[in-house]
């Protein structure tokens, strides 16, 4: 029997989605911490082992395109109107910025042609598993995007596996009305070039993307999930257990940087992607408070079942239930990963012990998965 297969035959819960998007706030919710209350990240779950994939992603494009903002507000919690103050980089910034998985992010200068003859383009460009092009919406975009097509056109022959991610970026400052004209319009023109240099069906994904709202955390999460080798396991596991306790969303988000690894797959639903970064953001405040110094017992083995039943006794879980009948359920999956599901069931509470147990077969099947690598 497959894993998967497995995690269904465990879960017992009627199928049944909810179809409205949450509009909770945690302003008029009710905040319940049960389990054991400790900091999510000091886990006494091992991290995430991905093998011996290690992706690297680039992010690329002009000068002032939001390169090093992005970089900072997604992975260093840096307020958006902090940007305002950055510098140019001058030099690539490599970062190790998730620690769920051996994953590098090089921020390159704008201002240095990589694809130069000058310059050695592999040290650069080897391993990389996708490339985000930045390109300054509000600004005249006809040359970033002369030069993301160059960029394809000679990458593709060298380095055929590389994915590339469009953030059609600072859409904030640009006017609703003609917000959706400038979207279609970049991407009908790279699709365009690239067609006439003979790319019809190119690895190209759009984000249009904002550092001042969740835009820019929605796109990093769909791009980092291209890199994450396991995701159609996670998927299908998720959507299981969202069937199965009648969750309308669910995700694994990684806690350090509001972005998701994996969700099930229904429509992305920015409400719930929403209400549930406010929750981790409010459950990661808390930690100062609550945590407590959990004993290190490193030798917990995700294969061992009955010890990991052991360790979910004490692992952070947390609950919210609004006015309006919204439920939000998270629980950690390991040092950097949370489970995390939006219900709009008015009975959520009431089965609350099945969903537990639901979620504790969940836990067990994906760190069987991740140990596999
Ligand atoms: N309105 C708006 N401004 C943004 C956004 N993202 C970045 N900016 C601004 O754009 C300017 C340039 O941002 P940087 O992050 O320094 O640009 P960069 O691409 O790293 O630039 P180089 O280091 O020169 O390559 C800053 O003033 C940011 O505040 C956004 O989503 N909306």
């Amino acid at each position: 029997m497959d894993l998967s297969s497995k995690v269904t035959s465990e879960l017992s819960l009627d199928e049944q989605q909810a179809s409205e998007s949450s509009t909770a706030s945690l302003a008029e919710s009710q905040s319940i911490l049960g389990g054991t209350n400790g900091d999510v990240r000091q886990s006494l779950l091992p991290p995430m082992g991905f093998g011996k994939h290690k992706p690297k992603m680039l992010l690329m494009g002009l000068k002032r395109s939001g390169k090093s903002s992005i970089s900072n507000v997604v992975f260093h919690k840096m307020a958006p109107h902090e940007t305002l103050f950055l510098e140019a980089t001058t030099a690539i910034q490599k970062q190790n910025v998730m620690k769920f998985m051996d994953f590098q992010i090089w921020d390159l200068p704008g201002q240095i042609d990589y694809l130069s003859s000058s310059l050695d383009s592999n040290s650069v460009f080897s391993d990389v598993g996708g490339i985000v092009w930045v390109i300054d919406a509000q600004d005249n975009y006809l040359e970033p995007i002369s030069r993301f097509t160059s960029a394809v056109v000679a990458l593709t022959e060298l380095y055929p596996s590389i994915r590339y991610s469009v953030f059609i970026h600072k859409t904030d400052s640009i006017t609703e009305d003609y917000r959706e004209d400038t979207i279609r319009d970049v991407m009908q023109k790279i699709s365009d070039e690239l067609f006439d240099e003979g790319l019809e069906n190119p690895p190209v994904s759009y984000f249009p993307t904002s550092i001042y709202d969740h835009t820019i955390f929605e796109a990093f999460s769909k791009v980092i999930q291209g890199l994450v080798p396991q995701l159609p396991t996670y998927e299908t596991l998720l959507d299981t257990v969202a069937a199965s306790c009648r969750f309308q969303k669910v995700y694994i988000f990684e806690v350090t940087s509001k972005v998701y690894i994996a969700s099930d797959t229904k429509p992305s639903d920015l409400s719930s992607y929403e209400l549930c970064s406010d929750f981790i953001n409010a459950i990661m405040d808390m930690y100062g408070l609550y945590s407590w110094d959990r004993p290190k017992t490193s030798s917990i083995s995700p294969m061992d079942d009955e010890r990991h039943q052991d360790v979910g006794a004490q692992t952070v879980e947390a609950m919210v239930c609004s006015a309006r009948g919204n439920t939000v359920y998270l629980r950690e999956l390991n040092a950097f990963l949370v489970f995390i599901g939006v219900s709009k069931e008015p009975n959520f509470q009431k089965e609350k012990a099945m969903v537990d147990y639901n979620i504790q077969m969940f836990q067990n099947t994906l760190l069987r998965v991740l140990d596999r690598g």
